[in-house]
């Protein structure tokens, strides 16, 4: 959980995403909401639900990035599903409900690792024992073992195999496919046969070097404690989840307008409100409330409007956030300014090839041109565009890196507009290559 003030969280999100601040304020609100009711008299806190928001945007605007960056500031387990998922042929209603059960596995994820990098030294000294036994044995002399231990954390045993057993995580019933593709009782039938061959293990042959990193992994599980582990990720699930529903438009449409798929998508919205209402789902490790989780569901409402979502569930995304179209200038920002920005990411991966990768400004906005012409002449996929715009533009440089070394590529707009100028503005072409 963050302290951060709204104003704050804008400006961190501010790091990652260009403009869209009506989108950045509302999820800001969101989640400082959630420090609030923390602060609540305990009689009221229960009362209080999230404030779930609706997000009304063309593709490629930001609204996942938003809410993925809300996440990870706010150390909050995250979850992105497409609603249109459990329109397919198959569904079942209750498989909303894996959504919590997903977020859990995320929430325990993080629980993990945090607590893994807490008892990473006692469990990297007992692989450092484990390894020691697979090298001398476990009953050799203590002198045998210390002179192995010296070379050992001097790398000289790195490239030398051991056999170590390792416990066997494989289901029993991996690559064997059930007839009529019963999921879940796939996954009960493998959980029961795992929990009734539980603590097998299987001999592997690796490198020392190799070796490490499983070996601390498995030790530091077996010093975590894993129903306290378990209990932590329950309650960050049901209390900082961020669940993220993407293209919940496709889904509206009452089922009195017309027949046949309709059916489906009203039936997709009935099975997501008791979700967002508040429900309890169970799972593997105990029951999870989604009360308190923020969902934030997204679509670009080209076709169906808010109005034609269920009512209860509109009643449930209260807060409306309009995300807007990007314009050349947002694509030049987008480009540059970001910390972790395309360019930069770029120039990153040419360093390691003593390449150093530069752009004038002239060239920033001939790709930013580039990107427009080709999303306004064959689809609109907002800031995608510059993914493949640049891959472009840095294809023949990519292929050659290797053999530039300690060299300089300065791209200026001549050159860019001579790899993707009239690309862009091709729709035929455009179609296949950017
Ligand atoms: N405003 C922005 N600032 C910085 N980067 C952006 C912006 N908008 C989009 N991007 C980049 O474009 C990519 C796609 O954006 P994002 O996943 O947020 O799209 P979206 O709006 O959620 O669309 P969809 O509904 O189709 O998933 C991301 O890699 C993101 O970094």
């Amino acid at each position: 959980m963050t302290d951060l003030s709204p104003r704050e969280i804008v400006s961190e999100l501010d790091r990652f995403i260009v403009g869209q601040d009506d989108a950045k304020r509302a999820v800001a609100v969101a989640l400082r909401n959630r420090w609030r009711r923390k602060r609540v008299p305990e009689d009221l806190r229960d009362e209080v639900t999230p404030k779930n928001i609706l997000m009304i945007g063309p593709t490629g605007v930001g609204k996942t990035e938003i809410a993925r960056r809300l996440a990870r500031l706010a150390g909050s387990p995250f979850l992105k599903v497409e609603a249109t998922k459990f329109t397919e042929v198959g569904y079942v209603g209750r498989d909303v409900d894996q959504i919590m059960r997903d977020l859990v596995e995320a929430a325990l994820v993080m629980v993990r690792d945090k607590r893994r990098s807490g008892v990473k030294a006692r469990a990297e000294g007992q692989a450092e024992e484990r390894i020691l036994d697979a090298l001398v044995g476990p009953g050799s002399q203590p002198a045998t073992r210390e002179s192995f231990r010296k070379k050992l954390r001097d790398g000289d045993l790195d490239d030398k195999e051991i056999e170590i057993a390792l416990a066997d995580t494989s289901s029993p019933m991996q690559g064997l496919d059930l007839p009529g593709g019963g999921n879940v009782g796939m996954i009960n039938l493998s959980e029961m046969l795992g929990k009734l061959g539980g603590g097998r293990t299987r001999n592997v042959k690796l490198t020392v070097r190799d070796a490490v990193g499983p070996l601390v992994t498995e030790e530091s599980d077996k010093l975590l404690d894993q129903e306290s582990l378990t209990k932590e990720a329950l309650l960050l699930a049901e209390n900082e989840g961020i669940v993220f529903i993407d293209e919940i438009d496709k889904v509206a449409g009452r089922s009195d307008r017309a027949g046949g798929a309709d059916v489906s998508r009203e039936g997709v919205q009935r099975d997501l409100l008791p979700l967002i209402e508040g429900t309890t789902v169970s799972t593997k490790y105990g029951p999870v409330k989604s009360d308190h989780v923020l969902f934030i569901a997204s679509g670009a409402f080209h076709v169906a409007k808010p109005s034609d979502l269920l009512p209860e569930l509109q009643g449930r995304l209260p807060i409306r956030v309009e995300l807007k179209a990007l314009t050349r200038d947002d694509f030049v920002r987008i480009l540059t300014e970001p910390e972790a920005n395309l360019i930069r990411q770029n120039q990153a991966l040419l360093a390691t090839e003593q390449v150093t990768l530069t752009f004038t400004p002239d060239a920033v906005e001939a790709m930013a041109d580039a990107a427009v012409a080709a999303n306004s002449a064959v689809e609109n996929i907002g800031a995608r565009r510059l993914q493949t715009v640049l891959e472009r533009v840095l294809e023949e440089t990519s292929f050659k890196a290797s053999d530039l070394a300690g060299q300089t590529v300065t791209f200026d707009g001549e050159r860019v507009r001579e790899r993707v100028g009239d690309l862009a503005k091709n729709a035929d072409l455009s179609r296949y290559i950017l």
